[in-house]
């Protein structure tokens, strides 16, 4: 066995006295005593026990792969990965590196640092971690943290580094789309016998393990015991508090009143209630008359970046630790120190609508499972307490058993962009854990037939190969594409950047000031123009921290757009694109900016019928309105709102609002949209006026064919 030939510090006694000089196999240099001190706490975890029989499993199962089902928190994220470290290591990494996927990137990062630590060796060379525009590995690692979506785009294209000796796929039943298609892809391959001798590993809470046995054709499957300690019984609120931040304030300051031992760990539905939970408690809990010192107010979501870690740390001063999340820690981390919950037991999630093309924020109860994995962080010797601010009824009646799919929630079209660039021809003959939607996929086939990634047989078009290679949306890669023929690239790949890592002006302002300040780097031709004004004055600034925080500008999000513009520049140079100088702000890269815009996104064309600010969608008859951050709206002359719009979202929430929106010219769209689209646009009075501008141009063009050439130039190449 892998672990008997290595002779790891692991298996030797108990006391580190008797092993000081043993050597670690990974880096050879002797263990350091903090590896020592870790190696105590791992023992620890319920998980240790597993260990023997999970490599022999590995060792043996005869399809390659193995399961591992556990209740969060027993140490699955940590040992897995290196106990199949260690199992590579043992076959000379023949097969290739680890890789383990995470559906969270925080998470991806966090786990890296602390099993860098565990294993004493060095983050960014043995271990290391790929997130979104950030690449923490070297030609040594041999242990790969990976966020799924990013280990997903590598298996679909040509590019990164998709292969693997042992890839483990952690919290698989958070169901997200890449890990779900992962596996779909995964058992393809496994029924047609993937070549050599690599592992596959999916790690699972114990609720989705029926379904994954089933999935994966009864695999070896290695049962984690439970945590030892008791886990308290909920205590229900007989209904839902019509405040929820108030309400969870109030049972974080009674149980500090109480002086109960223990970190607290408050659940809400969104980032935004989060903040403001934060806010509340950081006011509150100072002035309480407690023994000990205030309580550490910690948030935990995707926007806290690696300052997450922090809610692992303990305070020299021993305060008490109040980390205020939302779904992000049902699963993905796994804090020892908590021994309070307090569960809203919502979850607020963005859904897509294929039939309207959608966003909608939906506020809905959170299933058994994770109501059950939130009950379990507060396990421990004493019990502690979970609070839950809904009535029982609320679980029992209205909770699903498991999470959704997310693959059941999003717009497929990149999904199915993918599925087609691995030659799956049909996307509904992937193995999907759930199968989304038929009307969905077909949506999706539909949105890229009329972006021109499919040809007369349904395959992927040339065109679709290489939108299939940028990480970015369909509609996306395709105006980046079309950058290149009407020479506004340079713009493009800012607006790209921007709109996929920072869309900006989306919160309201502060102050009087901020407002001001915000206000200036607007641009009159529309929200697009402004987030390329944005980048370009915070690129100005030298990416300066405080200059962002004095506009209320997300500073970590605008030095992920400047990273990610940096990755797309240097992919379009290896597929050998043409570039363009910048322009930006000139009348010409005005109208260039615009052709290159409605090539991607002429599915997303608006039209105000009578001037009142109410846009038509052209795509299906709903109703929408500019948000009260688009730039037309926070004009101080009260101009007339632009007839004709491209929005970049349509979102249904609380309003139905276009966020990031920019005037086009209905010409441009009779130019630029695929004649088929226009054809098959539901009957409008848009839709008349365009064929009409359609026939006239048609007509005129016959008379003047040449110069109405020019002034479009050959728009239609990309199409
Ligand atoms: N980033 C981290 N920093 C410090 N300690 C950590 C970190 N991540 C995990 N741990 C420690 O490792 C222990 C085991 O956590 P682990 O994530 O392996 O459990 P798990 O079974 O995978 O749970 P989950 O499904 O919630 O991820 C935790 O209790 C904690 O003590």
């Amino acid at each position: 066995m892998a672990s008997q030939r290595l002779g790891l510090a692991e298996e030797s006694g108990p006391n580190p006295g008797e092993s000081e000089l043993a050597v670690n196999p990974f880096d050879g240099l002797p263990f350091s005593s903090r590896y020592y001190e870790l190696l105590e706490q791992r023992r620890a975890l319920p998980i240790w026990a597993s260990r023997f029989i999970f490599l022999e499993q590995l060792e043996s199962s005869p399809g390659g792969v193995v399961l591992v089902s556990g209740e969060p928190g027993s140490g699955k994220s940590t040992q897995i990965p290196q106990w199949c470290a260690e199992f590579a290591l043992a076959r000379g990494f023949q097969e290739g590196r680890v890789t383990v996927t995470q559906p969270h990137p925080l998470a991806a990062l966090t786990l890296s640092m602390r099993v860098a630590d565990e294993m004493d060796l060095t983050l960014g060379h043995e271990v290391g971690y790929s997130i979104p525009q950030e690449d923490c590995t070297g030609p040594d690692t041999l242990l790969r943290f990976c966020w799924d979506g990013l280990l997903l785009q590598e298996v679909a294209s040509t590019r990164g580094t998709g292969a693997w000796g042992v890839l483990v796929l952690d919290e698989a039943q958070e169901r997200s789309v890449a890990s779900d298609l992962l596996q779909g892809l995964l058992r393809n391959a496994r029924l047609g016998n993937l070549p050599g001798d690599s592992r596959v590993v999916v790690v699972t809470d114990p609720a989705l393990e029926p379904k994954l046995q089933a999935f994966w054709g009864n695999p070896p499957t290695v049962h984690v015991p439970r945590r030892p300690g008791t886990c308290p019984t909920p205590i229900y609120r007989d209904t839902v508090p019509t405040d929820r931040v108030e309400a969870a304030c109030q049972a974080v300051i009674e149980l500090c009143m109480k002086e109960a031992p223990g970190d607290v760990l408050v659940y809400l539905p969104s980032e935004e209630e989060i903040l403001l939970c934060c806010e509340s408690l950081s006011r509150e809990v100072g002035p309480l008359a407690l023994r000990g010192p205030p309580p550490r107010v910690l948030p935990l979501h995707p926007g806290c970046g690696p300052a997450i870690q922090a809610a692992y740390e303990d305070t020299d001063l021993g305060a008490r630790k109040v980390v205020v999340t939302h779904w992000l820690a049902d699963f993905s981390f796994s804090l020892p120190s908590i021994r309070h919950v307090i569960d809203s037991g919502l979850e607020l999630r963005s859904v897509y609508n294929p039939q309207i093309r959608a966003e909608s924020q939906v506020l809905r109860p959170i299933s058994k499972c994770q109501a059950e994995a939130r009950r379990l962080r507060a396990r421990g010797f004493p019990p502690g307490s979970c609070l839950c601010l809904y009535p029982k009824s609320l679980l029992e009646l209205e909770a699903p058993l498991l999470p959704t799919a997310r693959i059941c929630e999003v717009n497929l079209s990149p999904v199915v962009l993918l599925l087609k660039r691995r030659q799956i021809a049909e996307p509904g003959e992937c193995h999907f854990l759930d199968r989304p939607a038929p009307e969905a996929l077909m949506q999706a086939l539909e949105d890229l037939d009329y972006l021109a990634a499919l040809d007369d047989d349904g395959n992927l078009s040339d065109l679709g190969v290489i939108l299939s290679e940028f990480p970015l949306p369909p509609e996306l890669a395709k105006a980046l594409l079309a950058s290149c023929e009407f020479n506004c690239v340079d713009e493009m790949l800012t607006l790209a950047a921007m709109l996929t890592a920072a869309p900006g002006f989306t919160h309201p302002p502060l102050s009087a000031e901020e407002a001001a300040l915000r206000r200036a780097l607007e641009h009159t031709d529309g929200d697009h123009s402004s987030l390329i004004q944005v980048y370009e004055a915070f690129i100005q600034s030298g990416a300066d921290k405080a200059w962002c925080q004095a506009r209320g500008l997300n500073w970590a999000a605008l030095c992920q757009a400047q990273k990610l513009r940096g990755d797309l520049l240097e992919l379009m140079q290896q597929i050998e694109l043409p570039l363009s100088q910048p322009a930006f702000g000139s009348e010409q890269n005005r109208t260039d900016l615009q052709k290159a815009l409605l090539s991607g996104y002429f599915l997303k064309v608006a039209r105000d019928t009578d001037g009142t600010g109410n846009y038509l969608l052209l795509t299906h008859k709903h109703v929408a309105q500019l948000s009260p951050y688009c730039c037309y709206r926070s004009r101080r002359s009260p101009t007339r709102p632009p007839p004709w719009v491209l929005y970049h979202t349509f979102s249904i929430s609380k309003d139905n609002c276009l966020s990031i929106v920019s005037e086009i010219q209905p010409q441009m769209l009779v130019e630029l949209a695929p004649p088929y689209f226009l054809s098959n646009l539901p009957p409008s009075e848009s839709r008349d006026l365009l064929n009409q501008l359609r026939e006239g141009m048609a007509d005129s063009s016959v008379e003047s064919e040449s110069s109405s050439t020019q002034e479009f130039g050959d728009a239609c190449v990309l199409q």
